[in-house]
C-alpha cells in the first residue's frame, strides 16, 4: 500500500514537473504576437464550460480621488453578514464611526443567499511589484470586491440581488455613523482657508422616546410620523412634494421641546442643526447656511419667538441721542457695555419672508430628508403664516405633567411601576400643574440613602407647595381683578355724575350742543363752563 502511493507521488511529482518544464518553454519559445490571442480563445472555450459570472467592484474608480460609494456600502454589508463565516478578519476604525468595525481580510471568500441562489464574494487586494512613486498612491494598490454567481440568475442578481446589498450596506452605514451637532457660525468665519459655516461635535444625547415623559397615544403617534416620514422617499417623489417635514413643538419651559429633539435624531439617526438665527446677518446668509445642511438632518430653530421680530413688522425704537447715551454708560458702565452686545447681536436682517422662503423655497431641491423643528413657549406670539400646515406640518403641545407621564418618570427615576403614594399624586397633578422638569427633579434621589417612596414624598410636597401658591396667586389675582373692575365702575359713575351735570348747567345757559358741534354755531357770546368749573369766554 505504502509502495503504492510512494509511486503515485513520484507520478504526481513528474507530471507538475514536466507542465513546469513546457510551460517555460512555451514563455520562452512562444511568439509573443501569439499569446494574446491563443489566451482569447482559451478564456473563450472555458466561458463555453463554465457556467459562472463575475462582476467586479473596485474600491476607486474614474479620478481615483473618492472612494466608490457601491464599493463602502458593499464592504459594510458582507462585514455584517460575514463576520461570522470568515476566519480572517480586518479591524478598523471607519471614518465617521467610533466603534470598531471588522472587514473582510484581502483573498477571503464569503457566501451569501438570496432567494435560494448560492453567490459567492471575494475580496481581493493587488499590490503591484513594480517600484515606482506614484503621485497617485492609491492607484498603485487596489482592492476589489468580485461577485460570482451562476449565469442563470444573472437578471435577478443585477435587478435586485445588488439593489438589496447596496440599501442595506447604506442602512448600516447610517446606524453606525457618529451623528454630529452643528451650530452656524458667524459669516465672518465662512471665508479664508478653512471656510466653514457650521462648526459641530459629535453629538451624544441619551434621550429616547423611552424615557420622554407625555401621554403614551401622543408619544405613539409621534414616533409612527416620524418612522413614516423617514420611509416616505418614494411617497414624496410621488406627490411631487420636497422630503422634508416641519414641527413645531410648543410649551412651557421645561416641558420637554429640547429632549424631544434629541430623542428625535437618536430615533431616526439623523444629524442636528441648530441654527442660531440671531448671528444670520441677512436671509442671502440664511440661504447659504440651509444649503450648507447635509441629507438627514434636524435643522432646529429654537424659542422663534425670542429669535426675531417674527411680525414682519420691526419695531423702530426710538434712537438714543449721544448725550443720554454717554449719561447711561457714566451711570452704570457695565449694563451699558452689555446693551450694546445685545443690540449688536440683535443686528439680524432674516426677515419673517426669508424664512417663508427658505422653508417653501428652491433649497428643499437641493436633497430631501430633511426635518425642521421650531420650538416656542409662546405660540400665539407667532406669525400664523409660519406655523401653517405645509410650513409647520405637526403641531406638538408639550404641556404640563399628567399623571401618565409621572409614570413614565417614576419608571425611569425610580424602577417604580406602582406604589400606594401613586394615587395621592394622581390627584395632586389633577389639581396642579407642574412641568416635567421639576417632577423629574424632585424624583431624583438626592442620597444613597434615599429610597423611592422618598422621593415621592418629596414629590408630594413639592405638588402640595405649588397647589397652595397657586391657590393665593390665583386668590390675589382674583382680588386684583376685583379691585381694577371696582375702580373702572367707580369711574364710569363719576363720569356719568358729571356728564349729567355738566348737561344741566349748559341748559342753564342756554347753549345747546348737538353732536359735537362747536358752541360758536348756537350764538358766539356764550360762556361754556368746563370740565374744572372755569368759564371761559
Ligand atoms: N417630557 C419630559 N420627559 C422627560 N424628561 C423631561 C421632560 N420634560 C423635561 N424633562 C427634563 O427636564 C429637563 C429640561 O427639559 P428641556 O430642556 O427639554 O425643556 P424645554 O421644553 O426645552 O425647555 P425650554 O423651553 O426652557 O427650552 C431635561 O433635561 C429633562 O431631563
Ligand atoms: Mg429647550
Amino acid at each position: 500500500m505504502l509502495i503504492n502511493i510512494a509511486e503515485m507521488m513520484t507520478g504526481v511529482g513528474s507530471a507538475i514537473a514536466g507542465i513546469m518544464v513546457a510551460y517555460a518553454m512555451f514563455q520562452n519559445y512562444f511568439p509573443y504576437e501569439l499569446r494574446k490571442p491563443l489566451k482569447r480563445y482559451s478564456h473563450k472555450i472555458m466561458n463555453l464550460f463554465y457556467p459562472y459570472i463575475q462582476i467586479t467592484f473596485h474600491e476607486y474608480q474614474g479620478d481615483r480621488f473618492e472612494r466608490s460609494k457601491a464599493f463602502a456600502a458593499i464592504e459594510r454589508y458582507l462585514n455584517a453578514n460575514s463576520s461570522k463565516q470568515a476566519k480572517h478578519l480586518q479591524a478598523n476604525v471607519v471614518q465617521d464611526s467610533q466603534a470598531i468595525v471588522l472587514t473582510m481580510a484581502d483573498n477571503e471568500e464569503v457566501i451569501d443567499e438570496f432567494q435560494g441562489i448560492k453567490i459567492w464574494w471575494d475580496s481581493k487586494h493587488v499590490v503591484p511589484d513594480r517600484q515606482s512613486i506614484s503621485f497617485y498612491p492609491r492607484a498603485d494598490s487596489s482592492r476589489y470586491f468580485t461577485l460570482t454567481v451562476h449565469k442563470n440568475y444573472r437578471d435577478k442578481i443585477t435587478n435586485f440581488y445588488l439593489k438589496h446589498v447596496l440599501d442595506e450596506g447604506k442602512a448600516i452605514t447610517v446606524k453606525e455613523r457618529q451623528r454630529k451637532l452643528y451650530t452656524n457660525n458667524k459669516s465672518d468665519s465662512w471665508h479664508g482657508y478653512k471656510q466653514t459655516k457650521w462648526s459641530h461635535v459629535m453629538f451624544e444625547h441619551p434621550a429616547s422616546f423611552d424615557t420622554i415623559a407625555m401621554e403614551p397615544n401622543k408619544k405613539e403617534e409621534i414616533i409612527k410620523d416620524l418612522i413614516k416620514f423617514s420611509q416616505a422617499k418614494d411617497y414624496y417623489a410621488k406627490i411631487g412634494k420636497a422630503w422634508k417635514r416641519g414641527y413645531l413643538l410648543y410649551g412651557p419651559p421645561g416641558t420637554g421641546k429640547s429632549t424631544m429633539i434629541a430623542a428625535m435624531a437618536n430615533l431616526l439617526k439623523y444629524d442636528i442643526y441648530d441654527l442660531e438665527l440671531t448671528t444670520v446677518k441677512d436671509n442671502t446668509e440664511l440661504k447659504r447656511l440651509f444649503i450648507d445642511t447635509s441629507n438627514k438632518s434636524i435643522i432646529v430653530i429654537e424659542d422663534i419667538d425670542c429669535s426675531l421680530d417674527l411680525t414682519g413688522q420691526r419695531e423702530k425704537k426710538k434712537e438714543k441721542t449721544e448725550d443720554e447715551k454717554k449719561e447711561e454708560k457714566d451711570k452704570d458702565p457695565v449694563k451699558a457695555e452689555m446693551k450694546k452686545m445685545e443690540e449688536s447681536n440683535k443686528n439680524s436682517q432674516v426677515t419673517l419672508s426669508g424664512l417663508l422662503n427658505f422653508i417653501d423655497g428652491l433649497w428643499s431641491a437641493c436633497g430631501g430628508e430633511r426635518i425642521i423643528v421650531f420650538t416656542t413657549n409662546y405660540v400665539e406670539k407667532l406669525d400664523p403664516a409660519l406655523i401653517r400646515r405645509g410650513r409647520m406640518d405637526k403641531h406638538i403641545d408639550l404641556s404640563y405633567c399628567c399623571f401618565e407621564a409621572f409614570k413614565v418618570l417614576a419608571k425611569n427615576y425610580l424602577d417604580l411601576e406602582s406604589h400606594k403614594l401613586f394615587a395621592r399624586i394622581e390627584n395632586l397633578l389633577e389639581e396642579t400643574k407642574m412641568t416635567p422638569a421639576d417632577v423629574a427633579e424632585n424624583l431624583m434621589p438626592k442620597s444613597a440613602e434615599e429610597d423611592g417612596e422618598a422621593c415621592l414624598v418629596r414629590l408630594i410636597k413639592a405638588l402640595e407647595e405649588a397647589k397652595v401658591k397657586a391657590e393665593e396667586e390665583a386668590k390675589a389675582k382674583s382680588e386684583e381683578e376685583a379691585k381694577v373692575k371696582a375702580e373702572e365702575q367707580e369711574k364710569l359713575k363719576v363720569e356719568k355724575e358729571k356728564e349729567a351735570n355738566g348737561k344741566e348747567d349748559i341748559e342753564i345757559n342756554g347753549v345747546v350742543k348737538e353732536n359735537g358741534e362747536d358752541s360758536k354755531h348756537s350764538g358766539s357770546n356764550t360762556n361754556v363752563v368746563k370740565e374744572n368749573g372755569d368759564v371761559s369766554h
